[in-house]
């Protein structure tokens, strides 16, 4: 795929043939209206309709194109600042074509070099009055204020079209980045940051209202044991069917994320530990009567601890120790089974 930065040539001609003939019909406006030499038209139409043509295959065959079309870009600022001492210093053209060549430079992102510039332009002015002499005629009549008008128009849109896209873009490019930061790209579940963040609200929420939630803590059993026997690759597959079930046994407000490598974290707000406990069994039982696709024979069990919020909890961490310690309690009963956190109402279910 190309990168924006191979893209820039291309992008550019067809501005440049726009910017350049544009300016250069104004130029020829006042070129026309002061009856000059024939040299000061050909310098007129040299840059303004031959360079952008010539500037596009210096790129094209460029060994590098971008640093290339950096270069055509300062020597599009010596050209339009060759055109005032052309045009005799008259004062709207002459501000006009130097505004905007600066913002061309402003408006390309490349770092510096509108300041890079100002001696491109001083060179092309200098070499502009060597060609024209020194004269001084600043009036600017209506005839080529008009003839300003469709650069200033066109100009102005173009600009603020460019603007836009990349606004667009950069918006697309910060929500994709957010997307990947809430997600976890094994499993589609939320990753750890954003359910961590989920997590905490929940809890947060109980504190405040009392509105019970319950946390789930799943780690699949000896899946070390099924990385070491059937690869990696196994592995993962195990990851993502655990991640379909659990994803099959929560509802759209919950919030289930991939904690850590094959461990699972579910927060179920405004459910009761007897609820909790019941999709927990569900998911166990579910996880059992997984088959994988590339090897049906191999069996999968998880272990599950249930921590309901309490006021003992003062923040996530006591949350998730607690969830911990009740899956640490499911493994050391045997493992393929549920466990409660320590309240009397949530002695151990197996
Ligand atoms: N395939 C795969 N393996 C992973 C990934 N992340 C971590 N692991 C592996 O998961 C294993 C985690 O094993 P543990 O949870 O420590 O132990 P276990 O074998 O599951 O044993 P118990 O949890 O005690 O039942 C390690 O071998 C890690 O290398 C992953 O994204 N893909």
């Amino acid at each position: 795929m190309p990168t924006p930065r191979r893209q820039m040539p291309r992008r550019i001609y067809p501005l440049r043939i726009l910017g350049m003939g544009l300016g250069g019909m104004v130029v020829g406006v006042v070129l026309w209206e002061r009856h000059a030499s024939v040299s000061a038209w050909l310098a007129m139409v040299l840059p303004a309709f031959v360079w952008p043509h010539v500037a596009y295959l210096i790129t094209r065959h460029s060994a590098d194109p971008y640093r290339a079309e950096t270069r055509n870009l300062l020597i599009d600022s010596a050209l339009a600042a060759s055109f005032v001492p052309l045009m005799h210093f008259n004062l709207l053209p002459s501000v006009l074509l130097l505004t905007l060549t600066m913002v061309d430079k402003i408006t390309t992102g490349i770092r510096g070099l509108w300041a890079r510039a100002l001696p491109a332009m001083l060179v092309g002015g200098l070499a502009g009055a060597a060609l024209a002499g020194l004269h001084w005629a600043p009036e600017t009549s209506m005839r080529v204020m008009v003839a300003c008008l469709p650069v200033m128009a066109l100009h102005t849109l173009s600009v603020s079209m460019v603007s836009y896209q990349l606004i667009r873009q950069s918006a697309r490019h910060n929500q994709m980045l957010d997307e990947l930061r809430r997600v976890d790209a094994l499993t589609g579940l939320f990753g750890r940051g954003h359910w961590q963040e989920q997590a905490e609200a929940a809890l947060r929420r109980h504190h405040a209202s009392n509105e019970p939630a319950c946390m789930l803590m799943l780690d699949i059993d000896h899946f070390k044991e099924i990385n070491d026997a059937h690869g990696h690759t196994v592995g993962d597959e195990v990851i993502r069917a655990l991640a379909h079930v659990v994803r099959g046994n929560v509802r759209a407000g919950d919030c289930a994320g991939r904690y850590g490598g094959d461990e699972f974290a579910i927060v179920l707000p405004g459910m009761l530990a007897k609820d909790a406990l019941a999709i927990a069994h569900r998911i166990r039982e579910q996880t059992e009567g997984v088959r994988l696709r590339s090897l049906p024979g191999v069996r999968i069990t998880s272990s599950i601890g249930v921590a309901p919020a309490d006021h003992r909890h003062s923040n996530l961490r006591a949350w998730i120790d607690a969830a911990d310690a009740a899956l640490y309690a499911a493994k050391n009963g045997g493992r393929n089974r549920v466990a409660g956190c320590m309240e009397p109402a949530l002695a151990p279910a197996v």
